[in-house]
């Protein structure tokens, strides 16, 4: 199987005087609220803007991050967002009333209580850039939002949930709509990478899909699969005990553009993103990604792509990078990073 990168999307007369930057992140930051049986469990930063930018950081992958959020926004983050002064954070709430640590997302209805402002093409940089995410959570990126992103990168990545939920205007429950009435879908032959949740896959059609862009569908500890035109492969999962699923979809795409960003093929991109997506579901809230592991991972990233260039047999063989990365992983030592949540501007640990 050939799944490579899609071709840049870049026009052959922008001119390329000036190094591209890395990767663009687009999507707001929110607050979650975590209930179960009617209490709080826990208070988080969210967004899947916040838990990629953690991915690449700790990766030590370049990127810049557009975000709104409003005067309240709790937390201290490496990337700052822009403030609206007269809006609120987004927030969304997550019920988890069949319990938090579930298979996937099965047992979790979201509800979006408050919206910040959407990203608008002018709040994006003019530069060029290897990499673009649209990454929104709560409707905040925009036809001409995404549009923007194709015209200034390579390669843009997106995140389903950007395009297709849709908001209760009583409660805010989050629904989803079909990708082909989402206004986005005069877009989509222009971007590299869809990435759905098993769940989200089912409000678009893979087997169109699958001819404009590579397709990767995410299926909680299963791993998720990939498709490409004619191609289309499974991608192991990795062993994890699950205590919070929120974020996995977002890490594993943090991996995923890692992998692509260190020139891996798209299956071993992805088994990064199965990595990242497996330790997520073990923390409540940003996982801390423990150091030696970081190393472990970036060591056998590096065997991998000269083993590829030494070997065309070893290129599809996503067993063995599978089977190297599995010790890294379990090196992780469980270590929680409790983010630092900022109660009347004080800061404090929680
Ligand atoms: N319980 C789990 N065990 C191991 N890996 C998991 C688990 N849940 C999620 N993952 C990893 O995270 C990825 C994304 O999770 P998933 O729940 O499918 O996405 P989303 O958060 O978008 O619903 C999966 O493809 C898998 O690699
Ligand atoms: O869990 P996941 O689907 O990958 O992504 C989640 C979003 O669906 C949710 O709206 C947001 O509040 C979380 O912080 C997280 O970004």
């Amino acid at each position: 199987m050939t799944l490579n990168p899609p071709p840049s999307q870049q026009t052959p007369h922008s001119p390329r005087r000036i190094p591209n930057r890395r990767v663009l992140i687009v999507g707001n930051y929110c607050h979650d609220v975590l209930i179960q049986n009617g209490s709080i469990v826990a208070e988080t930063l969210g967004g899947a803007a916040s838990f990629i930018s953690n991915v690449l950081d700790s990766s030590s992958v370049s990127c810049e991050l557009v975000s709104k959020v409003g005067h309240d926004f709790r937390y201290e983050v490496t990337h700052s967002p822009i403030v609206v002064p007269e809006k609120e954070t987004t927030v969304f709430e997550a019920y988890f009333d069949l319990g938090i640590d579930g298979i996937g997302h099965a047992d979790r209805v979201l509800k979006r209580v408050s919206a910040c402002d959407p990203i608008l093409p002018s709040d994006i940089p003019d530069s060029r850039f290897d990499f673009g995410m649209a990454v929104g959570v709560g409707g905040e990126i925009l036809p001409e939002t995404l549009e923007k992103m194709v015209e200034i990168c390579d390669v843009v990545a997106v995140d389903i949930q950007a395009l297709i939920r849709d908001f209760d205007p009583v409660d805010g429950a989050v629904k989803l709509v079909d990708l082909k009435e989402s206004g986005f879908f005069h877009i989509l032959h222009r971007i590299g990478f869809l990435k759905a949740s098993s769940d989200e896959a089912l409000f678009m059609d893979v087997e169109q899909m699958k001819q404009l862009c590579c397709v990767v569908v995410t299926n909680g500890e299963k791993g998720c699969r990939i498709y490409h035109k004619d191609d289309e492969m499974t991608v192991p999962p990795f062993l994890a005990k699950q205590v919070d699923p929120t974020g996995a979809g977002d890490s594993f795409l943090g991996g995923l553009v890692v992998g692509l960003v260190e020139g891996l093929s798209v299956p071993d991109a992805a088994l990064l993103g199965n990595l990242f997506g497996s330790i997520t579901v073990e923390h409540i809230g940003q996982p801390k990604f423990d150091l030696m592991m970081l190393q472990r991972v970036k060591d056998e990233v590096q065997k991998r792509k000269k083993q590829c260039n030494l070997s065309s047999s070893h290129k599809n063989d996503h067993n063995e990078f599978h089977e190297r990365l599995s010790p890294a992983r379990f090196s992780c030592v469980d270590s929680q990073l409790q983010p630092k949540l900022l109660v009347n501007g004080h800061s404090c640990d929680r």
